[in-house]
């Protein structure tokens, strides 16, 4: 893969715009967003605001027909990646590079599974704390990018979204292990998404609160029991890695896991702790916090129905 130079966006919402916004500045026309009939109808019309300045982004339908990407961004949530996958793949060519921002430790298979290719990052966000309300994102710390190849390679496309992000201003790691540095952001996910959405807590209460963080680490806890069967090995270093960035977010910030719960959107608990339970139960680790977050979320999930 030589120079990025044509990048398709599925997913404009707090993270896809944050760092979509970046893009949008650095490659103009060259940069595309999908979106279905149904949203481009309602996206058309409306102003898309990041931080308060209006955007600009180019909206193409799925089936339009064109070159292949060189980048395709994946930043729907868990529940439409299905979906997502369907409408990129007429942008994605045999060296297209793909890069998944959800959080979870799925992802990444399930486009494999989907498109077959050889060309997928692994990757996710951390200390970002974008807010969206409708047609506005707004965040105060876009964190950074943390990518890699699953067999920590530095491989060419490694190096050509190295180049991408330096020069379009988006803050990025190469991690050395990905795979590890995934599992230890769906760790911290585990632990403050879900407690802050069944507590509907902004970040300020995980600073204040100590029984409140402890809660939260005793949900991370079991995620280190099973990611050494898992052959991740996690370990106490990585709870403790997170309190620091938690200090550095903004007290008002909220976890996406809250703003679906705020916005009754269906959350990713399925992503989270279900995913635990399952492991626990394929390695048999007692994940008791995990049963008990899945069970609640759900119930407040279907509070908003009622
Ligand atoms: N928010 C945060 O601070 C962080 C989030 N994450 C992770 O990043 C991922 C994205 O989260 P977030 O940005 O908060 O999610 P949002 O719900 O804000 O954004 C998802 C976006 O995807 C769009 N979308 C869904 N399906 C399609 C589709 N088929 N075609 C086109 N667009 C589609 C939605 O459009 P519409 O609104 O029109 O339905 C929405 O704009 C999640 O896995 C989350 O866990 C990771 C780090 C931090
Ligand atoms: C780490 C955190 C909590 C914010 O960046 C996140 O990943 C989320 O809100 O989903």
């Amino acid at each position: 893969m030589g120079k990025i130079q044509k990048v398709v966006l599925v997913g404009l919402g707090a993270i896809g715009a944050s760092y979509g916004s970046k893009l949008q500045t650095l490659l103009g026309q060259n940069f595309k967003v999908i979106l279905n009939q149904e949203r481009l109808v309602r996206y058309q019309n409306t102003e898309f605001k990041v931080n308060g300045t209006r955007q600009q982004f180019n909206y193409i339908l799925p089936e339009i027909d064109s070159d292949p990407a060189d980048l395709v961004i994946i930043a729907t949530k868990n529940a439409e990646l299905n979906q997502a996958i369907e409408h990129v793949k007429s942008h994605i060519g045999p060296s297209t590079i793909i890069l998944s921002l959800l959080n979870g430790i799925s992802s990444e298979e399930e486009i494999y599974d989907a498109t077959g290719s050889d060309h997928i990052l692994y990757s996710m966000c951390v200390g970002i704390d974008a807010l969206r309300d409708d047609f506005s994102v707004r965040y105060t710390s876009i964190g950074k990018i943390c990518y890699g190849e699953k067999d920590k390679s530095v491989s060419e496309d490694v190096l050509a979204v190295e180049q991408l992000f330096t020069e379009a201003g988006i803050p990025y790691e190469i991690s050395e292990d990905i795979w590890h540095t995934i599992w230890a952001k769906f760790m911290f996910n585990v632990g403050i998404n879900q407690t802050s959405a069944v507590l509907k807590a902004p970040y300020g209460y995980f600073q204040q609160i100590p029984a409140l963080h402890e809660w939260m680490e005793s949900a991370m806890y079991e995620v280190v029991a099973i990611s050494k069967k898992a052959g991740v090995h996690l370990t106490e270093e990585d709870v403790k890695h997170y309190r620091p960035i938690i200090q550095k977010l903004s007290p008002d910030g909220q976890t996406s896991m809250l703003q679906d719960i705020l916005a009754n959107r269906k959350t990713e608990v399925e992503h989270f702790a279900g995913k635990v339970c399952e492991l626990g139960r394929k390695y048999n680790i007692p994940t008791p916090v995990n049963n008990q977050l899945f069970k609640m979320i759900h119930i407040v999930e279907k509070m908003a129905k009622v």
